[in-house]
């Protein structure tokens, strides 16, 4: 039997707000979701394995993929360009499988307009001030790169309202929890919506 479309889930907000830490912990949740891994140009950061956190790709290769329109979206953030593979994310909806991308803002609203009915999750931080010591306390970047990334947080956090949800990530486990109850929510929503169509169509 042929599966329904699965969902496209997209979790998104300022750097250093926790979406690499709120996914991973989702991933030890034993949900039925995939995780889109991403291209960057960005080089891999000690630990950080090909494949596994990015595809790392030279500045050439993401021209060629951008080109040859391999990328669902693609954003350049700071000093280096982020995309998401198109193939992997269409495979798995087309066999009803629910996807996240965890991406910045301009790519999630680049996604916005090519698959709107896709769930928009913003991740917020408990204050700004907080936001800045997690970036401080992750230890990854330079004070200028800090300054930098927490001038963009302050634009991102004005498109908070273009998306489905807000969700605080105070508590790392916490804002797990409301994502899977979101997910759980537009799951049931999808099942009763197919339903009352198929019944509507025996009519
Ligand atoms: N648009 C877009 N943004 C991405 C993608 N992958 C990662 N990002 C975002 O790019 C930003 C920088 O990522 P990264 O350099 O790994 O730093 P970190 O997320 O702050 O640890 C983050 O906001 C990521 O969510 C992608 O495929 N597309
Ligand atoms: N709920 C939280 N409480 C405290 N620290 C957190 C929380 N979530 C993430 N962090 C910390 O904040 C820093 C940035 O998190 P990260 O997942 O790299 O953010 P992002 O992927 O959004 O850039 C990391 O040091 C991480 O351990």
């Amino acid at each position: 039997m042929k599966r329904e479309k699965g969902l496209l889930i997209v979790l998104s907000g300022p750097s250093g707000v926790g979406k690499g830490t709120v996914c991973g912990a989702l991933r030890k949740h034993d949900t039925h979701i995939k995780y889109s891994v991403s291209a960057t140009t960005r080089k891999p950061r000690e630990g950080e394995a090909e494949g596994v956190n990015y595809f790392f790709k030279s500045h050439e290769e993401f021209q060629r993929m951008i080109r040859e329109n391999e990328l669902l979206e693609y954003a350049q953030y700071v000093d280096n360009f982020y995309g998401t593979p198109r193939n992997y994310v269409e495979e798995m909806i087309a066999s009803g499988r629910d996807v996240i991308l965890e991406i910045e803002v301009q790519g999630a609203l680049q996604v916005k307009e090519t698959f709107p009915e896709g769930v928009f999750i913003f991740l917020m931080p408990p204050s700004l001030k907080e936001l800045r010591s997690r970036i401080e306390g992750r230890g990854t970047e330079t004070k200028d790169l800090i300054d930098n990334r927490m001038t963009v947080a302050r634009d991102e956090i004005d498109l908070m309202d273009k998306y489905d949800y807000v969700v605080e990530n105070d508590e790392v486990e916490a804002a797990v929890e409301r994502i899977k109850s979101i997910v759980t929510a537009e799951n049931c929503k999808k099942e009763r919506l197919i339903h009352l169509y198929k019944e509507l169509v025996e009519e």
